[in-house]
């Protein structure tokens, strides 16, 4: 694993999150996206090397909406930039845990990713990530 590519946090309110976030950081969302796949709208700040993904259910039984109604906004996830996702998933499965998908997906900002189930990572959900540029 080579860093913490980002931090996703769960919000009910993209807007009123995004305002917040940009008075507390000093910095506007560089980016925003929608990833149909995850059932999400996505906003993104820089923060030095790394980033905050701010999350926004589309579908009232999406993951991120599931997650507000069980524990309120919060942090939801931390991803990890890995190498090469495809080998680092067959290393962690080689391990015992619990992959959230077969194969990588597509994420946000031209990303490969998958998650590890939180109940193997001490109730932290871990997102893998990497560049699609850099596909080995
Ligand atoms: C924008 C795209 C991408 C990117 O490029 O960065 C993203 O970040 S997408 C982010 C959203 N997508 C995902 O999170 C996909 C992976 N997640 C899942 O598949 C599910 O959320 C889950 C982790 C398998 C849980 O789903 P499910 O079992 O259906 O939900 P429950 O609500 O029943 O929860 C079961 C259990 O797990 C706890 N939980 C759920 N989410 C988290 C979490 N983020 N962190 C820690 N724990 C979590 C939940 O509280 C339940 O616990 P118990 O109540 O104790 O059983
Ligand atoms: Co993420």
């Amino acid at each position: 694993m080579k860093r913490v590519e980002h931090i996703g946090i769960a919000v009910s309110d993209l807007e009123a999150a995004e305002a917040l976030y940009t008075r507390l950081l000093q910095v506007a969302p560089y980016k925003h996206e929608e990833v149909a796949g995850e059932q999400v709208n996505t906003a993104f700040f820089r923060v030095d090397d790394t980033k905050i993904e701010l999350l926004q259910s589309t579908d009232p039984e999406g993951v991120i909406a599931r997650f507000i109604a069980k524990r309120g906004a919060g942090i939801h996830h931390i991803a990890f930039e890995v190498k090469d996702i495809v080998s680092e998933m067959e290393r962690l499965r080689n391990e015992g845990f619990h992959l959230l998908s077969e194969a990588p997906k597509i994420g946000a900002d031209n990303k490969l990713v998958c998650f590890v189930h939180p109940k193997d990572t001490q109730g932290v959900l871990i997102e893998l990530c990497q560049e699609r540029d850099s596909l080995i």
